[in-house]
């Protein structure tokens, strides 16, 4: 195996950047650089001399075989964060006989291989790195923690308690002992079915928290909505003008709302039109409104031609200023208001979110439910079905296994570790 090493912390001037080793041949290249090697796991200040040249002044940490991130013998330089001194020190290591440069995403690749973690935590420590709002860096922190793979364990031992006795009638079918195993089975697998499904309808609120919530302001052209849209992002995102459809692509603003990472849409204004550009933008805003998690109907006296508020959606008057309530873009009335009621209205919805969170686990879990459903009819027909009940049984739990990447993951991993950067 290699050793492998890269720079941990982020590209640049810092106070301290992190320098990373694994691999069995990282403590000797360290000690190449240090000298005598510090006990492990105990952060040690180290001179780190190069052909009789110093080249920084250094906290140095080992870490033993099996007691690191990636389950291999492991090290970390602290240097100074310059870019002279990591520098100078990554080109000591290039000279350093069996290293060589990590690979994006290859140290966790290796604690995936060690046995550190499961492909549902790796996802996790990529969401983790990833988060930007409060609600995403709780979520991807429970996923790295191992929560997925708990439920997952829980869910698989009350199946293969169930194949369990279904095996046992199939192995004493000929015998004259009839044992009722059906209820027993059944309770089981009901259990586990009612999990599955709240999972698999959580999942999408978790997606909604990992991806971010989409809102889509709507209204007549002129009605304020570009106006609106800069008021709520703080920023001037979006061009705003007298001239009546202004707005023709969506604009996104990706904004962090109680937590909740959202992508505000402004679109171009609804009304019937012969000019052909207008009408592109039109349909594009009805078509990214209607997939939008809500939408703010921006109301004004003419009527909004293509779409109707769905259950949920936010209608509120605009221009209040010139009076009649309701949101005003240009003087900032309301505007504190509607931020806090499209919290509100997405906090609703994230809140059956579970422990899974993408959706490659969904359809795991979807696929389950669908083989759990035929097992459990399987049994309900009796005990001259037990091999199918059985054989659904297993491709239940191999969709649960694939969810921590027990098995079919081969093919995931290089899409997975692709996300990831160097030195994590
Ligand atoms: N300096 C530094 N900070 C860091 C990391 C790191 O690698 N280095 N991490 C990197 O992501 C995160 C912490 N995660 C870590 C996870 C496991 C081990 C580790 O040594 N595990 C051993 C020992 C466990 C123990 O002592 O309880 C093991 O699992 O056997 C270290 C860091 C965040 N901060
Ligand atoms: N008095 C008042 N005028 C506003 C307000 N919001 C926008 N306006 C004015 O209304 C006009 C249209 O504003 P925009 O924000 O561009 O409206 P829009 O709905 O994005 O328009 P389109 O892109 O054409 O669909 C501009 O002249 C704005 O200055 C408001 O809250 N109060």
């Amino acid at each position: 195996m290699n050793t492998i090493y890269a720079l941990a912390s982020a590209r640049g001037k810092a106070g301290v950047a992190v320098l990373r080793l694994s691999g069995p041949g990282s403590h000797a290249a360290v000690a190449g650089l240090c000298g005598p090697l510090p006990e492990p796991r105990r952060a040690s200040l180290r001179r780190l001399v190069k052909d009789g040249v110093e080249l920084d002044q250094a906290l140095v940490i080992l870490f033993p075989e099996g007691e690191s991130f990636t389950g291999e013998a492991a090290a970390e330089l602290h240097l100074h964060g310059s870019l002279a001194v990591v520098q100078a020190v990554m080109q000591a290591l290039a000279g350093e006989h069996g290293l060589r440069l990590a690979e994006p995403g290859e140290f966790t690749r290796r604690a995936l291989e060690n046995g550190k973690l499961d492909l549902a935590q790796v996802e996790g420590l990529a969401d983790l790195i990833e988060a930007e709002t409060e609600a995403q860096r709780r979520q991807a922190l429970r996923v790295l923690s191992g929560a997925i793979g708990r439920r997952a364990e829980e869910w698989r031992e009350k199946l293969i308690r169930a194949a369990a006795l279904i095996e046992a009638t199939i192995d004493f079918a000929d015998e004259d002992v009839p044992v009722d195993v059906a209820p027993e089975v059944l309770a089981l697998g009901h259990a586990v079915l009612a999990d599955l499904r709240r999972e698999a309808l959580g999942g999408r609120a978790a997606e909604r928290i990992r991806d971010g919530f989409e809102v889509a302001i709507i209204g007549a052209p002129n009605a304020g909505k570009s106006t609106l849209l800069n008021a709520l992002a703080g920023r001037e995102a979006a061009i705003t003008s007298e001239i009546a459809g202004t707005t023709r692509d969506v604009i996104e603003v990706r904004m962090d709302i109680r937590g909740l990472a959202v992508t505000l849409l402004d679109t171009a204004g609804l009304r019937e039109t012969e000019d052909q550009v207008e009408r592109i933008g039109i349909d594009r805003a009805l078509s990214r409104a209607r997939m939008a998690d809500l939408r703010v109907f921006l109301i004004s006296d003419e009527a909004l031609p293509g779409i109707e508020p769905e259950d949920g959606d936010i209608l509120i008057r605009g221009k209040a200023d010139l009076g009649g309530g309701g949101v005003s873009g240009k003087t900032g009335q309301g505007i504190a208001e509607l931020i806090e009621e499209i919290g509100t209205r997405l906090l609703e919805r994230s809140a059956s979110a579970g422990v899974i969170t993408r959706e490659r686990h969904r359809l795991a879990i979807e696929r389950a439910i669908e083989a759990m459903e035929s097992a459990m009819s399987e049994v309900e027909k009796g005990t001259a079905r037990a091999e199918l009940a059985a054989a659904e049984l297993r491709i239940a739990l191999r969709a649960l296994e694939a969810l921590v990447g027990r098995v079919d993951v081969e093919n995931l991993l290089d899409e997975i570790f692709s996300s990831f950067c160097i030195g994590k």
